[in-house]
Order: C-alpha cells, then structure tokens, then sequence
C-alpha cells in the first residue's frame, strides 16, 4: 500500500515529487523562516496548549521516525488560541533529527538548522470526523514545532530515550502512558505561524504550522540515543541507522509568516 518512501540518496526528498506531485505545490513545509520579514499581528493572540490529562498510549518506529501516539477520542489534549478556530486534538507527536554535530532541524531560522525538530500532531476533530479526513483538508491539522539544541540534558526527555531500544527497529511499538508532553515546551510560547504541509508524503497541504521561537535544550549523549534507532526491520540484514530524517526548505511561494509578539 501507498509507495516506499525515505531519506536516502534514491528515495529521499529530492524524488518525493514522483510519487507525490504536491510537493512542487505552493504550500509546502518546511520553510526557512526570516524573523525581520515576519508580519507582527496584533490581533494573533497566545497559544493554548492543554495537555494535562494527557492520554499517551504507545511508542513506536514507524521506518521514518520515532513516535508517541495518544488516545484523541475526547478533547482531553488539545491546542488553541492563537491562529486557530477550533481547539485541535493531539493525535501524536514525533522528532526529525541530523547526524552527529550538524543540522537536523526541518525549519531554519535565517538559513540556520537546529539539531533536531519535535512536532507535536493535532487535527480539527471539530470540522472533521476522523484523523484521516482532516489530514487532507486545508485547516485541518495544526503541528506545533520545538527546536532542540544541544546543551545540557534534558530533564524529562530520559522518559523518552530510556525505552528507545524498546522500538531500535522499524514496525517495533510498547506501551507508553501517562507522558505528558508539557515537560518538552519551552518557558515561552512566543510563535511564528503560516499555512504549510506535511513534511513526509503524502505531503497534504493541510497543516497550520506554529513554530516557537524558544528552542529546548537537549544534551548530545540523549540527542545520540534517536541515532541507534534504525530505518529497518529487524529481519533485514541492512542497518540503516535513522538520522537525518529531515525534509530541507521549500519555496515560500509567496506566503506570509505571521509573528505572535
Ligand atoms: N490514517 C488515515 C489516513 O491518513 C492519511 C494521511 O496520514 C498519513 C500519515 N502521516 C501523517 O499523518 C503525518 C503527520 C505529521 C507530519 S509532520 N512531519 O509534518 O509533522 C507528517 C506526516
Ligand atoms: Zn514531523
């Protein structure tokens, strides 16, 4: 079902187009982001991100990164405010990262790339009936993005790096409950927002992205712990360790990035 994609030389980014068309469409993420030529918008208030009886359900390798998937049956996790309409559930959240000492990041900031990019996943159960429905609907999902820069470790991101050998390879998943993702938010929500995709196919135009302007600081030994997962499965005789499965900037096309104060 649906085409082999990945990060290599012959399945990566620069041949997505093939099997994919919209990724030469015109609004496509990630995006390099130039602070002095966002527009400041007074009436672009704070965001709202109430995760407090999170409901995380399991961790899993999915071949393209590592993710944490929570139960979105009720509006107990959601994100609003800001651009959004609607509160938006928490579906998942997952991380995009480089290979050792450089870039990693999907969006720049000035041409600059951080080590590593978390998006956390919500969609408009509002307008929409199912997950999958919304993620192909021009308002219909909303990623909040978090740097990560190396530095001091993390104090919480153990939770996440102690039960990485847990799911080393592709199609692995375990229980994870009771995580709640507001350990990884940095003291400032300040953000910049604009409309975009998803940053792996199917590549649908249907992500609001909000990115903050604080990144979080994670130390080099737990960014190393996402390296020793692998791209593969367990029976494949081929290691493929996962890094650099990031998708590097695309056209801004015209659009306008919008800063919140
Ligand atoms: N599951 C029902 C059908 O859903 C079809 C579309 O979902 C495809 C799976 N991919 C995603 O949901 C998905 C979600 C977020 C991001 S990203 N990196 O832009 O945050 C990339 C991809
Ligand atoms: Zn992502």
């Amino acid at each position: 079902t649906g085409h082999h994609w990945g990060y290599g030389k012959e399945d990566g980014p620069s041949s997505w187009y093939k099997n994919y068309p919209v990724a030469e469409g015109n609004r496509q993420s990630p995006i390099d982001i130039v602070p002095n030529e966002a527009s400041h918008d007074r009436d672009l208030g704070p965001i709202m991100t109430n995760y407090d009886h999170c409901t995380s359900i399991n961790i899993s390798n999915n071949g393209h990164s590592v993710v944490v998937e929570f139960n979105d049956s009720d509006d107990r996790s959601v994100i609003k405010g800001g651009p959004l309409d609607n509160p938006y559930r928490l579906k998942q959240f997952h991380f995009h990262w480089g290979g050792k000492g450089h870039g990693g990041s999907e969006h720049t900031v000035s041409g600059e790339g951080f080590a590593s990019e978390l998006h956390l996943v919500h969609w408009n159960a509002v307008k929409y009936k199912t997950y999958g429905e919304a993620s192909t609907a021009p308002d219909g999902l909303a990623v909040l993005g978090i740097f990560l820069e190396t530095g001091d470790d993390h104090r919480w991101l153990h939770m996440i790096t102690d039960v990485l050998y847990m799911v080393k390879y592709k199609g692995s998943i375990t229980d994870f409950k009771g995580f709640n993702p507001n350990c990884l938010l940095p003291s400032s929500l300040h953000y910049w927002t604009y409309l975009g995709s998803l940053t792996t196919p199917p590549l649908h135009e249907s992500v609001i992205w909000i990115i903050l302007k604080e990144p979080i600081e994670v130390s080099e030994k737990q960014l190393g712990m996402f390296r020793m997962l692998l791209f593969t499965e367990e029976d494949d005789d081929q290691k493929m360790r996962m890094e650099n499965n990031f998708r590097p900037p695309q056209p801004i096309k015209g659009r306008r990035v919008r800063s919140s104060n």
